[in-house]
């Protein structure tokens, strides 16, 4: 549901309709990269709030993920970059827009794996999509299904850095 403003002249104004400033990085300068952000930032620009509020479940809105803020993927992007993470673990993927900035820093770093949960299938392969044209495919493993499973089989004492966002305890995942 799109909400309505008024404009200057007292008519209605869709905020959508505004041109934005592109998505930029303080710490990422690659074309392919920063393309693939700012069109899933974009998208979330149109994201129906209120059906999201009706179907909460990750199996509903399959089309669209949560962005992170520039700011919030830079600092995910300086964790395992200068942390010197090796092994990243992520929970959960969506659309892979975290999953951009953490397999961003591994490549930048010169080595490393991001493993990356994400339960719902339709989003798995959107994720593998944006992730394929932003280039960083090789630095990615997904596990699709349940990510407290999957996860199970990253080797133990692999991991150098664990991020986790989605709910661990979901109340459907239907
Ligand atoms: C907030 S989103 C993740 C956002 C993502 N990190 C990004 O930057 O776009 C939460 C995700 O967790 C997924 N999810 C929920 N429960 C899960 C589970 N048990 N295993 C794997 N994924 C799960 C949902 O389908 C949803 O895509």
């Amino acid at each position: 549901m799109a909400m309505s403003v008024p404009a200057a002249g007292g008519r209605p104004q869709d905020p959508m309709s505004e041109p934005r400033p592109p998505f930029r990085s303080a710490l990422i300068q690659d074309r392919r990269v920063l393309d693939v952000l700012d069109e899933m930032y974009e998208r979330e620009r149109h994201i129906d709030w209120g059906a999201y509020a009706h179907h909460p479940g990750p199996h509903h809105h399959t089309g669209t993920g949560f962005s992170l803020s520039p700011e919030q993927g830079d600092q995910l992007y300086l964790l395992v970059r200068y942390g010197q993470a090796r092994s990243v673990v992520e929970f959960a993927t969506s659309l892979g827009f975290s999953t951009i900035f953490l397999a961003a820093a591994v490549r930048d770093s010169g080595q490393g794996q991001v493993y990356t949960a994400e339960i719902v299938p339709e989003k798995v392969r959107q994720a593998r999509e944006n992730i394929a044209r932003a280039g960083l495919e090789e630095y990615v493993t997904f596990f699709e299904g349940d990510a407290r499973e999957s996860l199970a089989s990253v080797p133990e004492g692999a991991t150098s850095l664990s991020s986790t966002d989605g709910r661990r305890r979901s109340r459907s995942t239907s």
